[in-house]
């Protein structure tokens, strides 16, 4: 690497990436700013969550999306990669995202059925949506003067409406082939979604290393556009 990861007054610096889809297009762009995983972190099988990046003076952990943000968050890792719909669903004050990296590109909106379909609740006032974004999903509809009742689900929110959990839903769309192959409709896009380098604030401030990793982040991104 070039930052300087050898600093000895602190421990390793600890990465945090998500394990799901991100993760492919993720690694180029990590081994560009110079954090390169050893090989046992490309192994699917290898049950480890922690490992080792080259220089030996990093970790790097493999969790669950959200969970990248939720241990940057808290300091438990002191950067990560994440998506900008995670960001915003928790809206940790401590979380600093500096730099866009261009992949993970989606966007989150609202669905419904094509046909109109009778619900115990869903009238013009009073909808019930399955998101994994309740937060996001309430903000927008009360901009909206509506008041949406969020049923949290973790996958498959596209089954939610012809089986009468909610009328709506709110899921991350990317070529659109999961809502049409659901027979749902895109009605409304709440935002666009990159992911991000995310780095804890605190650690930015005293942690030298930090800030040359965001430095790192920013031409790998740049090179990128180039
Ligand atoms: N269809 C998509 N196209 C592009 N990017 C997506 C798409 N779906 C999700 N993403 C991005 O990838 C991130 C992680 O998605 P994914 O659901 O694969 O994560 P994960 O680590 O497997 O999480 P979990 O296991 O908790 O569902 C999302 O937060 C979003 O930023
Ligand atoms: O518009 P598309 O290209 O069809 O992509 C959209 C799908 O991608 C995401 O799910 P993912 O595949 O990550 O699985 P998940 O159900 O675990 O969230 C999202 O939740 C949608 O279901």
């Amino acid at each position: 690497m070039t930052h300087d990861s050898a600093d000895t007054r602190f421990g390793p610096l600890i990465f945090a990436v998500p394990k799901g889809r991100i993760l492919e297009e993720a690694v180029p762009v990590m081994e560009r700013a110079g954090v390169v995983p050893e090989a046992a972190f490309h192994d699917k099988a290898d049950r480890s969550l922690s490992f080792a990046d080259e220089s030996g003076q990093m970790r790097i952990f493999r969790v669950r999306a959200f969970d990248v943000a939720t241990f940057v968050a808290f300091g438990a890792a002191q950067a990560g990669i994440v998506g900008s719909d995670v960001i915003e669903e928790f809206d940790y004050s401590e979380l600093y995202a500096p730099v866009d990296l261009g992949i993970g590109a989606c966007r989150l909106s609202v669905a419904e059925p094509k046909e109109p379909v009778e619900y115990k609740y869903g009238n013009a006032s009073h909808l019930r949506v399955a998101t994994k974004y309740p937060n996001i999903t309430s903000r927008h509809f009360e901009k909206a003067g509506i008041q949406a009742e969020c049923v949290k689900l973790n996958g498959a929110m596209e089954l939610a409406p012809y089986s009468g959990l909610a009328g709506r839903i709110v899921d991350l769309v990317s070529t659109g082939q999961t809502l049409k192959s659901n027979g749902l409709i895109e009605k409304d896009t709440i935002m666009q979604v990159t992911s991000r380098l995310i780095v804890n604030r605190a650690a930015l401030k005293t942690d030298p290393r930090v800030a040359a990793l965001v430095e790192c982040f920013r031409n790998a991104t740049m090179k990128d556009a180039a």
